[in-house]
């Protein structure tokens, strides 16, 4: 019998361009949402963006400020919604408003629409929520938003390490790839051709546009927020972050754990995918181009410039393995002095 079955949910609007938050009411209505929203967001986001979208609705909807990403947030936003009987959620602001607002409306069953206001990780357009819980720092399924509207106006002007975090996290689409065939090749995991090339033809698109990736140029957010999309979309094919998510994102899962809050998601999985590389492809290897991708756009490449330690990075590189059930380069662990010998070959450390 034949088995093979696939269902890829994916957002049904995705407008991106200047001054498109003044088209979110119209997208709202082709998206025949109904009932007033509850907006999610938080300081920054609801002083540049909230009062922009408010302006757009019938009523003047509740507003929910989020601070971090926690399950005792998202539970705030869903008591929220039902003593205000909201008929949706709208995410306006950074990968943690949109994380929390994407999974109290998931879990509300209610329809869910992203407002990024600055382009930092791919998780702002995907199926994919990613909220502490114990030791797991991990993305999971959640419903992706019904619609994104992202303004490079307002997205050029957020500062300019989360544009070079965004870029970030799609160079590092090169290493998931590697770990996902792998993977394929050594654990049989099922791997999607389709998922595979559109993540890495991603990853080769922002790198040939590096030299149009410049602060304060609004073309900038327009080729990151336009790669951030492709890569949900993979995501999406997969129904799993795999094509986005190898080895890199587990050390840098592991560094969060260890030293929470010291730099961004896309800088740290940056950082961690030279490492990586390395590990795929050896001292003559692809690394340097990974490298020099990052520092192209001046991302991080060392673990100074992300303000961890020599032994945090080294730790989490020999204990990232044991993190998820994802088989990646890492496969049972590696040694602490494997560990050193790549990050110092590298100049990571
Ligand atoms: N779902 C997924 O697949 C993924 C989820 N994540 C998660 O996303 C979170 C990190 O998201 P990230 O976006 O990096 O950071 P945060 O959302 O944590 O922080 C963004 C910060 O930027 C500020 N900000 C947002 N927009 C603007 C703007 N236009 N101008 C000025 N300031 C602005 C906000 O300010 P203020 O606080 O003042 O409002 C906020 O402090 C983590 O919880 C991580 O685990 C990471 C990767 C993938
Ligand atoms: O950040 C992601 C893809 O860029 C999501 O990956 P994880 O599933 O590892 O959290
Ligand atoms: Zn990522």
């Amino acid at each position: 019998m034949f088995e093979k079955r696939s269902w890829i949910r994916l957002p049904r609007n995705v407008v991106i361009g200047h001054g498109v938050i003044e088209e979110t009411g119209q997208m709202l209505s082709e998206l025949h949402l109904s009932g007033t929203p509850l907006i999610v967001t938080s300081s920054t986001p609801k002083v540049i963006a909230t009062d922009r979208v408010t302006e757009q609705l019938a009523s003047d909807p509740p507003v929910e400020l989020v601070e971090t990403a926690r399950f005792s947030s998202v539970e705030h936003v869903i008591e929220r919604a039902q003593a205000e009987s909201a008929g949706y959620l709208l995410g306006i602001g950074g990968g943690t408003v949109i994380d929390v607002a994407k999974m109290a409306a998931d879990e509300l069953g209610v329809g869910f629409v992203s407002v990024p206001t600055a382009a930092s990780h791919d998780g702002i357009v995907s199926g994919r929520g990613s909220i502490p819980e114990g030791t797991t720092r991990h993305s999971v399924a959640a419903d992706p938003p019904l619609g994104v509207i992202a303004d490079t106006a307002i997205i050029a002007e957020a500062p300019w390490k989360y544009t070079t975090a965004g870029c970030a996290d799609i160079i590092s689409n090169y290493t998931a790839v590697r770990d996902w065939q792998l993977a394929a090749r050594l654990k049989n995991a099922e791997y999607s051709e389709y998922a595979g090339a559109l993540s890495r033809m991603t990853a080769e698109m922002l790198v040939g546009n590096a030299d149009s990736i410049n602060q304060g140029l609004e073309d900038s957010a327009w080729i990151v927020m336009k790669a951030l999309v492709s890569s949900g979309v993979a995501m999406s094919i997969a129904d799993s972050s795999r094509p986005a998510s190898g080895a890199e994102h587990l050390i840098s899962h592991q560094l969060d754990r260890i030293a929470e809050d010291t730099a961004l998601h896309g800088h740290q999985v940056g950082v961690a995918s030279i490492t990586t590389e390395y590990l795929h492809s050896g001292q003559d290897g692809n690394w340097q181009n990974v490298h020099d991708a990052l520092s192209n756009i001046g991302a991080p490449t060392t673990v100074a410039e992300l303000g961890h330690s020599a032994e945090d990075f080294t730790e989490a590189m020999t204990t990232a393995h044991e993190i998820r059930d994802r088989y990646t380069i890492l496969g049972n662990g590696v040694s602490e002095a494997a560990a050193r010998e790549a990050a110092r070959v590298t100049g990571v450390i």
